[in-house]
């Protein structure tokens, strides 16, 4: 008997992949059309496994955005490994960015290599093109073509939007027939308390570059909605390793942790849709990183 068929959808997980700083996070937020995965000019900002969850019409595209593959220098550093070379397993598409405004280097060379390992389809994407002019994109989609065995190659920037439109378009036409995994309305699987904390890290992590690099760990102590005053009451502690980070992420007389609240306060009011009240304060606890319960505690990491 003729089975009614359904107008086909593609589903399917598709993870990015590619050095520090190649402009994954951006990609994800440029694709979901609102922030969602924090970014910054400092390596490795991203620790978390982190999903995003895009719904059109006749797809969905779960976006897995990776920690940078990393040589690893510490716990934390192993950790991140560990649960890349994870998420290169089991998805159907790896999108791998490079950065056409950097020279191909031994970074994307040995990244590319782990990819090789992966059954997926694999998507070569340069970033950041509006950073460089024709003649030094053909240099580097030369270069980076070399790197391995693509399916589709997309260049674009994130931050003009140029194109970025035709990487969803690219990646679902490689994306195999299935069924929708989340709700069409759910945009990512992460606890809004841990998107909340990541957000209130970004603005540490942008007003203290040099400082306090990676020493940093933020965690939402309690959050809770007021329906008649429609704000959400968050209170959160930020962890450092030294007394002296203490004092610069405070700042004299509160100044600097003051900035970093306003500046959190806004985007998270942006991504609550309500007003949000806003309680920072700072703690200092040794050697964080380097103990991975810690590190679990923290959120950060598998099984987080
Ligand atoms: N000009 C320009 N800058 C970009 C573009 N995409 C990303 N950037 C910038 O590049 C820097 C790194 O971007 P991220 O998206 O945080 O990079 P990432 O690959 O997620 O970095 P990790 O979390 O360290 O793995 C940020 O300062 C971004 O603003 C782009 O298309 N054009």
């Amino acid at each position: 008997m003729p089975v009614e068929t359904s107008e086909s959808f593609r589903s399917g997980f598709v993870t990015l992949v590619g050095r520090p700083n190649a402009g994954k996070s951006t990609l994800v937020n440029a694709i979901m059309g609102k922030k969602i995965a924090i970014t910054s000019n400092t390596a490795q900002t991203t620790r978390h496994r982190f999903r995003a969850v895009l719904t059109r019409e006749g797809f969905q595209l779960i976006l897995v955005d990776t920690p940078g593959l990393h040589k690893p220098h510490d716990a934390l550093g192993e950790e991140l490994n560990t649960s890349a070379l994870k998420a290169l397993e089991d998805v159907d598409v790896v999108a791998f960015l490079v950065d056409a405004s950097k020279p191909v280097g031994t970074g994307d060379e040995w990244v590319a290599a782990q990819l090789s390992r992966a059954r997926s389809k694999k998507v070569l994407v340069l970033s950041k093109i509006d950073l460089v002019d024709d003649a030094e994109l053909d240099r580097q989609r030369f270069a980076a073509a070399r790197l391995g065995d693509w399916d589709a190659v997309v260049e674009l920037s994130s931050t003009t939007g140029e194109h970025v439109q035709d990487f969803i378009d690219t990646v679902v036409a490689l994306l195999p027939e299935g069924p929708s995994w989340f709700p069409a309305d759910m945009e990512t699987d992460q606890p809004i308390d841990v998107v909340v904390a990541e957000f209130i890290r970004e603005k540490i992590l942008r007003s203290f570059r040099d400082e306090v690099p990676h020493a940093i760990g933020v965690r939402v102590e309690e959050m809770g909605y007021d329906r008649k005053k429609d704000l959400h009451r968050i209170y959160a502690v930020v962890y450092v390793e030294r007394d002296s980070q203490k004092g610069i992420i405070i700042g004299r007389q509160g100044a600097a942790i003051k900035q970093v609240g306003t500046e959190a306060r806004l985007d998270l009011e942006q991504l609550l849709g309500t007003r949000v009240f806003l309680d920072l304060s700072v703690k200092v606890k040794k050697n964080w990183r380097r103990d991975a319960n810690q590190i679990r505690r923290f959120g950060y990491g598998e099984g987080a």
